[in-house]
């Protein structure tokens, strides 16, 4: 162990991935793991010179435990940068609409995350407290390996794989990639569904509300198929969009409350502030009742039963 252990985490050995982050008791969904400061940051332009500069600033034990974190990068990069380049987490937001984090970050401990395509922990970055928030996306058990989603998760099997093992030069086994027959098939095509389903919610382009909804409702369905909650909240968007949309303020009124519980769990309470003003009047959204009134429903109506969903 490289790093001192925590009463809830331990890093550890762990068969055919180098070291990884083991839990030492229970962590509810939405609970912090871990809670970390940078040992320092680097824009996204960098180099091995800005890498042993920021180290210079470090002590001497800092710089030891640096030189201890994994390179899967061998002879392509020197030595520090190939460090940073493996290791390095976003300080901000890298999310789909295109935005790229300015800053990335070393973690000691965080950087021992290893990566599952069914991730049980996800990190956001805290910029008013200047920290990297580790939470649980779902309740895990002690002695559970605690794993971080590296790369695209909304991809085919083969994507997945192909994705990280040149970027980080593993050949990814996880519970999603060891699957085989009927039942991977049902998963890629459960991703790549989620996945188009995801650039046309993040394009806007909702269509007629009714279907709109529905494939909200669809996505929940695979996103728990997959135990994927991480882009609960980016759904029930989609969901609350239609309804509010509609002048149906009941049924966004649900999906703003679910999308709430979704961006708590994954991003914190700072993020899913932006929920609070819908979950108690939907009404006050920008689009608001800028298509005809109808009514539709909510994420959890048996309408979507009765239809099959
Ligand atoms: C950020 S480090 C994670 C911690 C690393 N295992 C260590 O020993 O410090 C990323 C590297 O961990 C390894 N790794 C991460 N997830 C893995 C997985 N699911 N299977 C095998 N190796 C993995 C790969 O070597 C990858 O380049």
């Amino acid at each position: 162990m490289t790093f001192p252990s925590t009463d809830d985490l331990y890093i550890t050995d762990v068969p055919g991935k180098g070291k990884g982050i083991i839990a030492l008791r229970y962590f509810q969904r939405g609970e912090t793991v871990l809670a970390e400061v940078p040992l320092f940051t680097q824009s996204i332009v960098r180099g091995n010179a800005s890498v042993l500069g920021a180290l210079a600033q470090c002590t001497p034990e800092q710089q030891q435990e640096f030189f201890r974190l994994h390179s899967c990068h061998g002879d392509r990069y020197a030595q520090a940068l190939g460090i940073f380049e493996t290791n390095v987490l976003p300080c901000g937001s890298n999310d789909a609409h295109g935005h790229v984090a300015q800053q990335g970050g070393i973690f000691l401990a965080g950087a021992r995350f290893n990566h599952s395509c069914v991730p049980n922990v996800n990190n956001h970055w805290d910029a008013a407290r200047g920290q990297l928030v580790f939470r649980a996306l779902r309740d895990i058990e002690a002695g559970e390996e605690l794993c971080l989603g590296y790369g695209r998760l909304l991809a085919k099997r083969g994507e997945r794989r192909a994705e990280l093992s040149a970027k980080f030069g593993f050949d990814c086994a996880c519970e999603a990639c060891s699957l085989e027959g009927k039942a991977l098939v049902a998963s890629d095509a459960r991703r790549e569904c989620l996945a188009m389903m995801y650039s046309a919610h993040l394009r806007g382009s909702y269509g007629d509300p009714f279907e709109g909804v529905g494939e909200a409702v669809l996505a929940l369905r695979f996103l728990r198929e997959e135990r994927l909650p991480v882009y609960e909240s980016s759904f029930c968007y989609s969901g609350f969009h239609c309804c509010a949309a509609v002048s149906d303020f009941t049924s966004a009124m649900s999906w703003a409350h679910r999308a709430f519980e979704a961006s708590r769990a994954a991003f914190g309470d700072d993020h899913a502030c932006y929920w609070k003003d819908f979950v108690a009047n939907p009404s006050s959204y920008s689009d608001a009742s800028s298509l005809g009134k109808r009514t539709l429903a909510g994420p959890d109506s048996s309408l979507w039963n009765v239809l099959g969903f």
